[in-house]
């Protein structure tokens, strides 16, 4: 079957931890997203961590306010429902939310969510989320025996932690991690699901991940495009994305 195009959604975390080193408000996290949006994003994501170490309450606010000139464009909400990621749903109603089992103070992201452990206490959260009119996207390792049970707790979509297929794209693991990555992502389509995918994707690995892992939704990429819009500026590096996900469906 074929597939829609992939989403680029550009995760902003890191021009708001640049910003947060002054009181100045530069760069500033609204004309970021305005400028990666004028130049093709689909959409935004942003994980606002409890201790607030790049992403802000307000920022938040502040970009579901942007959105909303935005029509067609998603905003998505990452972060721990039992921490803060509740309060944000609640008050913005954001298209879409992805739930990512981090402890608070982690240095990042680094696996997903385990079933049966985790589906008790996550059905209520996703059950509340999907009557607010929230799409909900559970942050997931590359586990196709994971997926029936990740829609089984009433999930939209999942995503697929890919910074094991990053780590080994440079080397001879690169092949077995694409066909993990295939398995799983196919696994979550037979159940149902939507695949998104993210952590550490970059120019140079997203076209090979996306030529070999069927159906990705959404791809959220922030450290390495930011880092490459440092060089190229916003508008160029939203064009060269785009290019890497247009060139996986040529
Ligand atoms: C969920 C995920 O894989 C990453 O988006 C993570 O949200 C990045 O967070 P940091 O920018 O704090 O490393
Ligand atoms: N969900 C992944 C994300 O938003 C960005 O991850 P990274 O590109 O900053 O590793």
């Amino acid at each position: 079957m074929a597939h829609a195009r992939t989403a680029l959604s550009v995760n902003l975390n890191k021009v708001a931890l640049v910003r947060n080193t002054r009181h100045l408000g530069i760069p500033s996290v609204t004309r970021a997203a305005t400028l990666c949006l004028e130049a093709g994003a689909a959409g935004i994501t942003v994980h606002p961590r409890p201790d607030e170490r790049h992403i802000r309450a307000h920022d938040v606010h502040d970009l579901a306010a942007l959105l909303k000139a935005w029509p067609g464009r998603e905003f998505n909400i990452e972060g721990n429902p039992f921490h803060n990621l509740m309060d944000f749903v609640r008050a913005l109603r954001p298209h879409q939310a992805t739930f990512v089992p981090d402890a608070e103070g982690q240095f990042t992201s680094d696996h997903g969510w385990r079933f049966p452990d985790d589906a008790g206490r996550l059905r209520p959260l996703i059950d509340e989320c999907r009557a607010l009119g929230v799409r909900v996207s559970l942050f997931m390792d590359a586990e196709a025996d994971q997926m029936a049970a990740a829609r089984a707790v009433g999930a939209d979509r999942i995503e697929l932690y890919t910074e094991p297929y990053a780590a080994a794209h440079a080397t001879p693991a690169r092949a077995g991690q694409l066909r993990r990555f295939a398995q799983a992502a196919q696994a979550a389509l037979d159940a149902g699901l939507g695949v998104n995918a993210g952590h550490d994707l970059n120019r140079d690995n997203l076209t090979d991940f996306l030529r070999a892992v069927p159906g990705v939704s959404e791809v959220s990429i922030g450290h390495a495009l930011i880092a490459d819009a440092l060089e190229l500026g916003y508008a160029e590096t939203i064009r060269a994305y785009n290019r890497c996900i247009a060139d996986a469906f040529a």
